[in-house]
Order: structure tokens, then sequence, then C-alpha cells
């Protein structure tokens, strides 16, 4: 009938085989699957500025492909590593925009969807190239129905942290590098690292680095307050989390990738508020580890450590 749901097959931006589910509506195939919550859809904006509806026959358009596949990924993790039912817990149906605007390096959240801009070719790829991207736009959905951390100064770097921690389990890479798919040419290898934030020069602000520690956090009001600097910060403590380090003399033992995601989930949905700071995220940490593992943990031991050692106490 027409809304038959089919197995259909597409490639990436890089030529990479992607399968998913699509749907046969009204005598085309659309990037449609009706098995995931409420759905997830994905539209061709057509380098308009405004966000089109109409499901086009997109299986040759890699940057669909990508974001309609990626988005499926992000889906699934939540669900199978939360029991989380997309970024609301209940189903909200999943719509990207691809092609949004012209030669946009950018990729978005808009508290409605996912945009993603076709970059400019020279610096970048298509930012809908990379899979944690994809996850780092999502997350913002669930920190919106979670904590719902303002977008600004600290609690904005702790939304944008956030993005980039379940971007890194969603799309597991050894140095913790966000976007590293995207970038064409340029003095960065990625967007951020968070395993060696000071590695990234970010051009935004005249700090020129990326801060791996509090004193060294960017106090201005570019980037709403530093939200893709700051971040770092928060970053940089989840990833000793995980894979443990000493930093700046402080040595903290790993817990490893699993159990600092389900600290970091429990943390967000259940103790931050939307005006939460470095120090109350620390706090949130904490008590999350102690809920999962006990006060005497090793988890929750690596959480004190970690945050002292980036010097938020
Ligand atoms: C890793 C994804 C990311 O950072 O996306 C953004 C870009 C590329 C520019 C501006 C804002 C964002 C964002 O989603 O925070
Ligand atoms: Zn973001």
């Amino acid at each position: 009938n027409a809304s038959d749901e089919v197995i259909a097959f597409g490639n990436g931006v890089f030529n990479d085989k992607q399968m998913f589910e699509a749907q046969f509506i009204d005598g085309v195939y659309g990037l449609n699957d009706t098995t995931r919550g409420k759905g997830i859809v994905t539209n061709d904006a057509k380098n308009a500025n405004k966000m089109v509806t109409s499901i086009s026959k997109m299986f040759t358009d890699g940057a669909a492909v990508n974001a309609h596949t990626f988005a499926q990924k992000t889906y699934d993790y939540y669900l199978k590593t939360f029991d989380r039912n997309s970024v609301d817990d209940k189903g909200f149906k999943l719509v990207s925009a691809v092609h949004v605007n012209n030669n946009w390096n950018n990729a978005s959240w808009n508290g409605r969807q996912m945009s993603y801009g076709d970059g400019d070719g020279v610096n970048y790829y298509n930012f809908a190239s990379g899979l944690d991207v994809a996850a780092h736009e999502l997350t913002h959905g669930v920190t919106e129905h979670s904590a719902n951390l303002i977008y600004s100064y600290e609690s904005g770097a702790l939304n944008e942290s956030m993005s980039d921690i379940f971007a890194k389990m969603v799309d597991r890479d050894p140095e913790w590098l966000i976007g590293e798919k995207l970038i064409k040419s340029g003095p960065n290898r990625a967007l951020r690292s968070m395993s060696n934030p000071a590695e990234i020069i970010d051009t935004r602000t005249e700090s020129g680095y990326s801060p791996d520690h509090w004193s060294k956090r960017y106090i201005g009001t570019l980037d709403s307050g530093g939200v893709h600097i700051n971040s770092s910060i928060n970053n940089k403590a989840a990833y000793l989390i995980s894979d443990g380090g000493t930093h700046y003399g402080v040595t903290v033992t790993g817990v490893g990738r699993d159990a600092t995601e389900q600290i970091y989930y429990r943390a967000l949905t259940k103790y931050l508020t939307k005006s939460s700071n470095f120090s109350m995220m620390r706090s949130a940490a904490i008590q999350a580890a102690t809920d999962l593992y006990g006060a005497s943990s090793k988890e929750v031991k690596a959480v004190q450590q970690a945050y002292t050692a980036v010097g938020v106490l």
C-alpha cells in the first residue's frame, strides 16, 4: 500500500554504504522511518533558508543518507543504553534537514529538528558527515528535555559538553575528537578534542586555545559566554573519568566509557538543572556515581579526582 516500509540502501558522503528503513509515499521513496518512536524523517532544504517538509527521493544524496542513518543510530543508542525513547522519552519525531543555507559551516538543533550545512568544501566537508555531529545535535534535544541547561556561560558550557560527551559515546574514537570527519583542511584536525582540548586552536575568541582547566576558562561574551570553549573543561573531566590520566599533577584512574556514560546520563536527567554551573556539575556527577556504584567506589573516586584535575571543586 502507499506507506510500505522498505529496507533501502544508499551511500553516505564518503560513499560508505548504509542500510536503512525507508517509506514509499505518494509514488516516491522517502527517508521516512516509522519503526522508531514517532518516526525519523530527513528532508532536503534545497539550500533554501526555510525548512521544507517534502520527503523527496534522497537515497543518492550522501548528506541525507548520513543524517538519516546517524539519527537512527543515535535513537538506538539512547533506547538500548538508557531505555530512553527519543529526545523526550516519549518518542519525539526526529526530523533532520540537510543542505540548509549555502556552504553553511554549521549544524544545529533548534528545539524541533536537526539541521546540517554543506560545509564550504574548502575547510569543511558536509556537516552531516560525522556520526558524532548528529549525536551532538540530537543530544541538545535530550538536554532540553531533561536539565534544560541555559545555553550561555557555565550552564551553556555544560550543555555543550553533554552533547560532546554523548557524541563520543555514540561514535567512539580513541582520541575523543569531535567532528574529525568534517575537516577538509585548516590548522585543526577536529572541531574539538576532549582528550587534549588545548591542541585545538579556537579562532572564535582571543584566548586562541580551548581550556583544559577552570583557571583558564574564557571569561567574556563571545560564543554566548564561551559555550563551545569552556565546554572543553568538562570534556576533559569526562575523558579522565573514562580513560584516566595525570593532568596538572593530579592522577585519575579511569573507569571506562560504559560507567562514564551512565554517570553523566544520571547526572543530566536527575541532578543538573537549567542554571547548574561547573561546581554543581562536580556534585551532580559524584552523586550519580554514588547512586550507581556506592560512596567508596572507584567510580566516585575517579569523578572526584577528575574534577580536581581540571580545577573544579
Ligand atoms: C559537533 C557539532 C557542533 O559543534 O555543531 C555546531 C557547529 C558546527 C557550529 C555551531 C554550533 C554547533 C552546535 O551544535 O553547538
Ligand atoms: Zn552544540
